[in-house]
């Protein structure tokens, strides 16, 4: 079908997923994610043991968008990994990403071991940029520690594995880290996570909307999708053609798909839009994105994937 793609040679029937940390952290979440039409799923980023996040408010949605410092509220990687393998044996043939997000290396290495010692044959997404748990930085900015983290799970991890990358705002900053990812067998590179340790002020309260931090957090939904697709496209012109881009940030309607694509992404996860919308979103944007390619004559992803124009 038109919106089929593929990734580290697994087929998916839909190019959009959900972006973890969006009605993701249950079992209730995940099997209404099965149940719908997203091409797969994402769970919410997994640390080793279940955690509670930050005080609330640790969320606001706004008209452009959301900020959100949730601080990691998960329930632990074993009952994400649960899960996934319960999946792939209900439904052999699919596969899926199961998102971790250590606070530390050794937290990290230790739930990819386990999950490297398991029968999960599915996708798994190193989260590299929360940038919501107080008094740790964003792995994604320091490129020395990402060089650490790559070398240290590549000397064990085999399965399909891609990392979820903070946005960059400079273009020296692509050439650096696309440098380091170019030296592993990476599967996939998910880009942005949310803009990270925003403001958003409240004039009547004269006050900010979030508890965590002083009211900083990750900004995310329509006004990063500049951001984001200079992102996705200053990857997709550095990385090799074996690592896969997944594109996501400020995707609301169909033809914010396709630009996504446009820029190079494989697939494409939505996290602010789908937490408004919820399940119904794939659906509307399969049969906005269809639509959008049929007007131009395509009939796959692959005929428009990457294919950007500039002026020269
Ligand atoms: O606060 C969070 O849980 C969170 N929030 C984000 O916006 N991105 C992340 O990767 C995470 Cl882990």
């Amino acid at each position: 079908n038109m919106l089929a793609t593929t990734i580290g040679g697994r087929t998916f029937n839909n190019c959009m997923m959900n972006a973890a940390g969006i009605r993701c952290q249950s079992k209730q979440d995940l099997d209404a994610l099965v149940q719908s039409d997203a091409g797969a799923y994402v769970t919410k980023s997994a640390t080793p043991q279940k955690r509670a996040g930050n005080p609330s408010p640790r969320m606001h949605t706004l008209p452009h968008g959301s900020i959100n410092s949730m601080g990691l509220p998960n329930n632990g990687l074993d009952y994400y990994l649960n899960y996934v393998i319960a999946d792939q044996q209900k439904r052999p043939g699919t596969t899926n990403f199961l998102s971790v997000a250590g606070t530390s290396l050794a937290d990290n290495l230790a739930m990819l071991h386990q999950i490297q010692a398991s029968e999960y044959t599915g996708f798994v997404e190193l989260n590299l940029s929360c940038p919501n748990v107080p008094g740790k930085p964003q792995v994604g900015y320091d490129f020395d520690r990402v060089h650490t983290v790559l070398d240290q799970v590549f000397d064990f991890y085999t399965k399909p594995l891609g990392v979820k990358l903070p946005p960059y705002f400079d273009l020296v900053h692509f050439d650096q880290i696309a440098a380091i990812l170019n030296q592993y067998p990476l599967t996939f590179v998910n880009s942005i996570n949310s803009i990270g340790n925003a403001l958003v002020v409240d004039p009547q309260s004269e006050q900010v909307v979030i508890r965590p931090k002083g009211g900083y957090g990750g900004i995310g939904g329509a006004s990063v999708k500049p951001t984001a697709l200079a992102n996705v496209r200053g990857l997709a012109l550095r990385l090799k053609p074996e690592i896969a881009i997944v594109g996501t940030g400020g995707i609301l309607n169909g033809v914010d798909v396709f630009e996504h694509i446009l820029c190079g992404a494989s697939m494409v996860q939505i996290g602010t839009q789908f937490g408004y919308e919820g399940i119904p979103l794939f659906d509307r944007l399969a049969t906005e994105l269809t639509d959008i390619m049929k007007k131009k004559g395509y009939t796959s992803i692959d005929d428009f994937r990457g294919k950007l124009k500039t002026f020269d």
